[in-house]
C-alpha cells in the first residue's frame, strides 16, 4: 500500500466550490460564484489524496512537487488529467431510487393531458408502484436499485438521499430500508437513508388512520432495529398536500420522526400552497423539497431557519408545473439545493441534466447550479462537513472532465457519459468511461 491512494495531476482547472473546509453551506449572493485553481501555463493542478481518501494536498503541480517530492513515486494511482476539468462529485438530494414496476403507461396519459394528481386518484402513480413493491422480494429490489446506483455514479454522482415511500405499510417500508441498508454497506455512494412511510395514503385508509400507522407502527418498528443496529435511518419525510397529509398531520409525523432522532427532510407546497415550507421551517427541517408553491412567508422563514430548499426541476417540467421561485429563494438568502427526484414519475438520474435544466427553467447560473448540486446539497444531507467541495480534509470524491471548461458539464444536455473520464469516490476509481465505453 502507498503512502497516498491517488495522485490526479496535471488538470486544467479544478472547480473547488470553496477551497475551505470550514465553509458548510452557500446563501443568496455567495452562490454567484465558485472558486476555481487554474492551471498557470504549462503547471497543471494536483489532487494529493491521503490513505484515508482525504485530500491531502490541492493545488500547481509545482508547490506539490515541491512539499512532496516522493508522491508520484508513493501514490498508489497517479491520474494524468491534463487538459481535463474537475468539480466535486455531485451531491443528489432527493431521490425515490427503490422500487420495481415503471410508469411508462402514466408517461402518455400525462401527455395527453391528465394532471399528477388525477392519475393518482385513479389509483396509478405512487399506488401503482406501491402494488408492485409489495410484491417484490429483497434480493429483487436490490438488485434494480443497486444498478440505478451505478447509472447515477457514471453520471458523476458520488452521495445521494434515497428514500422509502413505496410501501406504506410496516413490513415493505422495512423491506425497501434494508435494501437501501444493503447499499449502504456495499454500494460505494455515499447514501443518506430516509423513511418515507407518508408517502400517500394507502388504498382502504384514510389521512387520519395512515397518521396514526406512522407514527404508532411504523415509526417504532423502525426505531427498534436502529437500536438494534439493523438499519441506519437519517432522515424523516412526509408528502405534505393537498388530498395527501395536510398540514397538521405532516407537523405531527415530523416531529415523531424527531423525536426517534431523524433528520427532518420533507416534500412541502409542491402542487397546492399549504404553507408546508413554514411549517418546515419552524420544525427547524433540515430541508425542505419541491416549493414551487412556496409562499413569501415560507421564503422568509426559511431564510431565518437555514432549511436549504431542494429543488427539483425535473419533475416541474415533466408535470408542466409552475416553476419554484428559485431566484426569489435566492434573492431572500435561502440556501438552494438541486435532487433529481429519481421516480417512476420522473425517471431522470443525471445530476448533469438537472443542472441544466436548473439553469433554463428555474433560471439559476451556472455556478449556483453547481453548488446547489454539490455543496449544498451535502448540507441539505447534512453531510457537507466530508462531502460537496474540494479542500484539504475533505473526502476525494470528483468528477473528471474531458473538457476545456468545467462548464460544459452543464452546458451539455445528454451524453454526459461522453464527457466524464472518472468518477472518483473516496480516492478509489468508481467509474471510468475507459473500461465501459472504450
Ligand atoms: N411528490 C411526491 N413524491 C414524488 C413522486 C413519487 C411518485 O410519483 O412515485 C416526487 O417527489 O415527485
Ligand atoms: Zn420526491
Amino acid at each position: 500500500m502507498g503512502a497516498y491512494k491517488l495522485l490526479v495531476k496535471g488538470a486544467k482547472q479544478v472547480v473547488t466550490v470553496r477551497n475551505d473546509e470550514n465553509v458548510r453551506v452557500l446563501r443568496g449572493k455567495e452562490m454567484q460564484h465558485v472558486d476555481i485553481i487554474n492551471a498557470k501555463g504549462k503547471d497543471g493542478v494536483s489532487i494529493l489524496v491521503d490513505s484515508n481518501g482525504r485530500i491531502e494536498f490541492i493545488g500547481l503541480d509545482s508547490e506539490r512537487v515541491s512539499k512532496y517530492p516522493r508522491s508520484e513515486d508513493e501514490a498508489e494511482q497517479v491520474i494524468e488529467a491534463e487538459g481535463k476539468c474537475i468539480v466535486p462529485g455531485l451531491v443528489d438530494a432527493h431521490t425515490h431510487p427503490v422500487w420495481v414496476g415503471d410508469r411508462v403507461h402514466e408517461f402518455a396519459m400525462k401527455l395527453a393531458g391528465a394532471s399528477y394528481m388525477e392519475v393518482h386518484e385513479a389509483g396509478g402513480g405512487i399506488h401503482f408502484t406501491v402494488e408492485n413493491t409489495r410484491k417484490a422480494s429483497q434480493d429483487e429490489l436490490y438488485v434494480s436499485f443497486s444498478k440505478r446506483l451505478y447509472d447515477m455514479m457514471s453520471a458523476g454522482t458520488t452521495c445521494v438521499e434515497c428514500k422509502s415511500g413505496y410501501g406504506l405499510d410496516t413490513e415493505t417500508e422495512i423491506k425497501m430500508l434494508k435494501v437501501i441498508e444493503t447499499a449502504k454497506r456495499e454500494h460505494p455512494l455515499t447514501i443518506s437513508s430516509t423513511f418515507c412511510g407518508a408517502h400517500a395514503i394507502p388504498k382502504g385508509s384514510t389521512a387520519e388512520k395512515a397518521t396514526e400507522d406512522v407514527i404508532n407502527n411504523q415509526l417504532p418498528a423502525i426505531k427498534r432495529l436502529m437500536k438494534e443496529g439493523q438499519l441506519h435511518v437519517d432522515n424523516i419525510d412526509v408528502f405534505c398536500e393537498k388530498g395527501v397529509f395536510d398540514l397538521e398531520q405532516s407537523r405531527a409525523i415530523l416531529e415523531a420522526g424527531k423525536a426517534a432522532g431523524l433528520q427532518i427532510n420533507f416534500h412541502g407546497d409542491e402542487l397546492h400552497p399549504l404553507n408546508g415550507a413554514k411549517m418546515g421551517a419552524e420544525l427547524g427541517a433540515l430541508a425542505i423539497s419541491h416549493l414551487e408553491e412556496i409562499s413569501e412567508e415560507g421564503i422568509a422563514a426559511m431564510a431565518s431557519s437555514g432549511s436549504v430548499g431542494v429543488v427539483l426541476p425535473t419533475t416541474a417540467y415533466i408535470l408542466r408545473l409552475r416553476p419554484p421561485p428559485v431566484r426569489r429563494m435566492l434573492e431572500a438568502g435561502v440556501a438552494v439545493a438541486l435532487g433529481s427526484d429519481f421516480n417512476p414519475n420522473a425517471y431522470c438520474m443525471a445530476m448533469p441534466t438537472v443542472m441544466h435544466l436548473a439553469c433554463v427553467l428555474l433560471r439559476m447560473t451556472m455556478p449556483e447550479s453547481l453548488i446547489a448540486a454539490t455543496l449544498n446539497a451535502a448540507s441539505a444531507l447534512g453531510l457537507s462537513k466530508d462531502y460537496g467541495s474540494l479542500s484539504r480534509g475533505k473526502y476525494a470524491d470528483l468528477v473528471i472532465i474531458d473538457a476545456p471548461r468545467w462548464e460544459h458539464l452543464i452546458y451539455q444536455f445528454g451524453c454526459h457519459d461522453k464527457i466524464i473520464d472518472y468518477v472518483i469516490k473516496k480516492g478509489h476509481i468508481a467509474h471510468t468511461k475507459y473500461e465501459c465505453c472504450g
